[in-house]
């Protein structure tokens, strides 16, 4: 197990002051956070002024294996997560086949022990068979096997009694239900960007904003009297907050997570026909954005998630309507949200922090996303001085596909570790 004394690092304190710091690593737990720690025969690592937070959590990727090895594999989204400084990501089931199996919950944390660089990698399993909606999985085998959640991220669940047998389930079995909302009696044919502007001058087709903000409202309902822990996935409209606000309001136990482009992004950033810009749920309004930044702010949004979804540079040529929908997102996630909220004042550094770590974790009730004495010593050092661009050429992903390319940020990760293990590191001579 690994011994290692961090020096010369910087922390965030519980007031949210940042201050100078040694941390201290014992069998790949944190044991000690001090000033000048003497070493006592461990490993000395010198992190010359760089912030120390704990290892990013994401609860929401894709990592397309098993099926679709040619978007990503597991050691290609663990590497990029890793890069990331994430430390634990939570991988959707819409692979091939779909997660709704114990053998592929299985293989997927085998492979990862296998092939991953040593991200924790906890598969969602999906909450229908085959994600179809006609019939519920196993999720009392799947629990046991290991999924963490239980999601049909890519659709959602049409039927909605099919959703509430589903959440009585997951609750007796306490397994949080995390929900892609969307209901397909709202959508047309070829449905590509927002139902707004952006849609309008361009002749297509759009996703309005109440197909989300109807299953919201629906699975809320729902949820009320089954007692499950409901998680909205990727909200981005204005009517889906103002519902999470009202059940959070009376104390329903209702968690949301947004993406960093739908807290950076907006219909009217889309520079044109550009397939970079095209995901699901689909970038809305200026007025959406606001209000998902406003709420992110005040916790009634609990946590980011990325929603990374790679796709092959061929898949992502169809043109706006035959495109896959979704973007990459684990190697730009804290630089961008660093350098466009944290730089410009809206989110204090700390929020930011601990909407990618602890509250992500207790959300999920995983035991890590905190840097303190006797936790796993998951962390991620961040460099906050040095500017660099969006380069998608360098990403370890195999999805290049970002509408952020050569966005001038700060906030990289240059050094990852999980229990105490360097899993990455930048190697390359800093400019
Ligand atoms: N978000 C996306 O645009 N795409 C996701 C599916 C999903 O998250 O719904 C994908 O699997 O590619
Ligand atoms: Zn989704
Ligand atoms: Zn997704």
């Amino acid at each position: 197990m690994e011994n290692k004394l961090l020096q010369n690092g910087r922390i965030i304190g519980k007031d949210g002051e940042v201050t100078s710091a040694d941390i201290r690593i014992r069998d790949g737990k944190v044991t000690e956070i001090g000033q000048a720690l003497g070493e006592a025969g461990e490993d000395v690592v010198d992190l010359s002024g760089k912030l120390v937070i704990p290892g990013l959590i994401d609860l929401h990727i894709h990592l397309r294996e098993p099926g679709f090895e040619a978007k990503e594999t597991i050691a290609t989204g663990s590497r990029a997560a890793a890069r990331g400084g994430y430390t634990a990501v939570a991988c959707m089931p819409n692979t091939k086949p779909v997660t709704d199996s114990t053998e592929v919950v299985r293989r997927i944390i085998e492979t990862n022990e296998r092939e991953g660089c040593g991200v924790r990698v906890l598969p969602i399993a999906a909450i229908t068979r085959g994600s179809k909606g006609g019939e519920l999985t196993d999720m009392s085998a799947l629990k046991e096997a290991g999924a963490a959640a239980v999601s049909d991220d890519g659709v959602g669940v049409q039927s909605p009694q099919m959703m509430k047998a589903a959440m009585r389930l997951a609750s007796s079995l306490d397994l949080t239900v995390t929900a892609h909302c969307e209901e397909e009696d709202l959508l047309v044919p070829g449905a590509c960007v927002h139902a707004g502007t952006f849609a309008e001058e361009h002749g297509l087709p759009g996703i309005p904003g109440e197909s989300e903000a109807i299953h919201v409202g629906r699975d809320i309902l729902l949820a009320e009297d089954t007692g499950v822990h409901y998680h909205v996935c990727h909200i981005s409209a204005e009517a889906s907050v103002r519902l999470v606000r009202e059940a959070k309001s009376r104390g329903q136990r209702v968690t949301a997570e947004v993406t960093p482009h739908h807290l950076l992004l907006c219909e009217e950033d889309i520079p044109g026909l550009d397939t970079h810009f095209k995901m699901n749920p689909p970038l809305r309004r200026k007025r959406d954005r606001e209000v998902l930044v406003e709420a992110l702010k005040d916790g009634t949004i609990d946590f980011i998630a990325t929603d990374h979804a790679p796709h092959t540079a061929e898949e992502k040529a169809k043109g706006m309507k035959e495109a896959p929908f979704g973007i990459v997102g684990l190697e730009t996630a804290f630089p961008l949200l660093y350098t466009k909220l944290v730089e410009t004042g809206v989110l204090t550094l700390s929020e930011l922090v601990e909407k990618m770590t602890r509250i992500p974790a207790e959300c999920f009730g995983l035991p890590w996303g905190v840097l303190e004495e006797g936790r796993a010593a998951d962390l991620a050092i961040i460099d906050l001085e040095t500017k660099r661009k969006v380069e998608p050429a360098e990403f370890a992903s195999k999805g290049k596909n970002t509408p952020f390319a050569g966005w001038e940020l700060k906030g990289w990760p240059v050094m990852t570790l999980v229990e105490g293990r360097i899993i990455w590191q930048e190697t390359e001579a800093k400019a």
